[in-house]
């Protein structure tokens, strides 16, 4: 399937909860679409359902009312990092974790031993192969799950704050390890309450209760303002990043920077020493 085609479409959905008085709604009509090769980011306020919406895409719970397609052909079709390291981790020691899901999509034995290495290694954790899962700290387990889902090679991956725990380094190796895959051609849908991890995606996507409030570009998503002249990041009250605040300082202060404006230091910089 070629690269733009729909993978994952979502028409008119809604998901509630049971809750003791009846049901709570979390999502509320929501309309999105996720093609091949891309990688769209999702932020948005805590309890505003992006969990929920992972769930949703992974096929893992069904849409109370409205349609969700998938249009993928490969297996495993998505793979879904939880915020919740401990909720996937299966396997005694790391090494036989990561080769529990492999062989749940009948990847032969031959390759596997080659496969897990290559997961374990990109995600930092080659030296623990042998440990037990029992004596990874909680930032370990998160990097245990993204090797077990990496390993298997899907076509959507979905990272749901798959980084919330780590360190700077190791949110750098997830972050390579992703890009790795998406330059392969995976599709990849990363869920980050990081705004700085923004600027990795083509797209991003904003949620506030239940809702998506913002579908764009991610300098749009800093930089586009509506007709109350509030950006996507302004609606979700979040602070941008510094680099995003540098430019809306330069802004003000009247320097012509070129669009599309930037988001990453590396951008500004670049659009400084070009005034
Ligand atoms: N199993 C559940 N049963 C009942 N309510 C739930 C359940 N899981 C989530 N909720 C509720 O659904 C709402 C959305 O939760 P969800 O985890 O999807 O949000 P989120 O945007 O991922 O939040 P966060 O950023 O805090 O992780 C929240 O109000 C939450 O309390």
């Amino acid at each position: 399937m070629p690269i733009g085609a729909e993978l994952i479409a979502l028409d008119r959905v809604s998901f509630s909860y049971p809750s003791a008085d009846g049901t709570v709604s979390v999502l509320n009509n929501i309309n999105l679409t996720i093609r091949r090769g891309e990688w769209v980011a999702v932020a948005g306020t805590n309890g505003s359902g992006k969990s929920t919406l992972a769930k949703l895409m992974a096929g893992l719970i069904p849409a109370a009312s409205g349609e969700i397609s998938f249009a993928i052909r490969e297996q495993p079709p998505v793979q879904l990092v939880f915020q919740n390291p401990g909720t996937q981790i299966i396997g005694e020691t790391v090494f036989e974790d990561v080769c529990f899901g492999m062989e749940n999509y009948g990847i032969p034995d031959s390759e596997m031993a080659r496969r897990a290495m290559d997961a374990l290694e990109q995600t930092g954790l080659s030296s623990m192969a042998d440990m037990p899962v029992a004596r990874l700290s909680g930032g370990q387990k998160q990097l245990l799950a993204v090797a077990s889902c990496i390993s298997v090679n899907p076509a959507v991956l979905i990272f749901d704050e798959a980084t919330s725990m780590l360190d700077p380094l190791a949110r750098q190796h997830v972050a390579q390890a992703a890009k790795r895959l998406h330059h392969l051609g995976a599709t990849v849908v990363w869920i980050t309450q990081w705004l700085d991890e923004l600027s990795l995606a083509d797209r991003v996507i904003a949620m506030d209760q239940g809702s998506i409030i913002f579908d764009g570009s991610p300098p749009d998503f800093f930089y586009k303002r509506n007709d109350q002249c509030q950006t996507g990041c302004d609606r979700l009250q979040f602070a941008p990043p510094y680099t995003v605040q540098v430019v809306l300082s330069l802004l003000d202060q009247g320097c012509k920077l070129r669009e599309p404006l930037p988001i990453t230091a590396a951008e500004l910089g670049k659009a400084v020493s070009e005034l």
